[in-house]
């Protein structure tokens, strides 16, 4: 067998430049230990499947990679991290900028209480874009790779807020992509959706990874199956193992991951 080891081999990687890496990553909440030494690649363009336990520390791991443990208060990141090779913990990393790069979508849509061109806007404007026929244009193609323009380009105006939940994670989506970000993180982006809005939403995922990396968390099996083209398996603070996706749920090299993958165990 072989030794399973979390950090992408160059056979796996087949070229690709990696967005995202961790090693040793080590998360603390007031002392008590979330990550234990996580080692992760994260290749560009591709989705990405974060899978394990409630618990082992997959929203942990995401937080770190756009810094958001930072707002936590008692709240210790160690290890490195890198975006693009770059350490993301390094002195003078702006983090407005770092977020930008990284966007983020959560299990509930989050809209502003602004209307559905505003709220794609939002981003735009902090960045000191004024020309109106700029926002306008960045707004409708922001929407259109969202796959959310031909049904809100009537209501634009309206409030964000009287959109359906399928359609509110997707706008979501447009706010993020609309500040042309390197990286999307996702964390359960599709648990509050209904069936036929889930599988449009995984759709979209996998067209995001045209020009996108994704990072997507899911408890949902057979979602990281659809959608990602690797497959990471974390269990008690620790990747254990990472391949391409179909390797991981027809040959797992661990004990530990098939029986996750195949509902035996699915406690921490
Ligand atoms: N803000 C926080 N303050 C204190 N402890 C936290 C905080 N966030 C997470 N933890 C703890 O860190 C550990 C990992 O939690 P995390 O949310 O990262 O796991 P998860 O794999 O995303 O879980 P789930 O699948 O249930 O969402 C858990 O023991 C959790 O209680």
């Amino acid at each position: 067998m072989n030794v399973p080891t979390p950090a992408m081999t160059p056979d796996l990687l087949d070229g690709l430049e990696l967005a995202l890496s961790a090693r040793g990553v080590v998360v603390d909440y007031a002392g008590r230990r979330a990550l234990d030494g996580v080692d992760l690649d994260v290749p560009r363009q591709r989705v990405t499947a974060l899978v394990g336990p409630s618990g082992c520390g997959k929203s942990s791991l995401l937080r770190c990679f756009n810094r958001l443990n930072d707002e936590i208060a008692d709240c210790r990141v160690a290890g490195e991290v890198r975006l693009f090779g770059e350490d993301a913990y390094a002195d003078g990393v702006a983090l407005p900028d770092l977020r930008r790069r990284v966007g983020m979508v959560f299990q509930k849509p989050n809209p502003f209480p602004l209307s559905v061109s505003d709220n794609v806007a939002f981003g735009l404007r902090l960045a000191g874009l004024r020309s109106r026929r700029e926002i306008e244009q960045r707004v409708e193609a922001a929407l259109r790779a969202a796959a959310l323009w031909d049904e809100v380009r009537d209501r634009l105006g309206d409030s964000a807020l009287a959109l359906s939940a399928g359609q509110q994670q997707r706008l979501v989506i447009a706010r993020a992509i609309a500040v042309e970000p390197d990286v999307l993180l996702m964390d359960e982006p599709a648990s509050m959706l209904d069936p036929i809005s889930t599988l449009r939403f995984e759709e979209l995922v996998v067209a995001l990874a045209e020009r996108y990396t994704v990072l997507v968390v899911t408890h949902n099996m057979q979602q990281a199956a659809r959608v990602a083209d690797y497959t990471a398996f974390m269990r008690g603070g620790r990747v254990l193992e990472v391949d391409r996706t179909e390797a991981i749920f027809t040959n797992p090299r661990l004990r530990e991951t098939e029986d996750y993958i195949t509902g035996r165990s699915r406690t921490g």
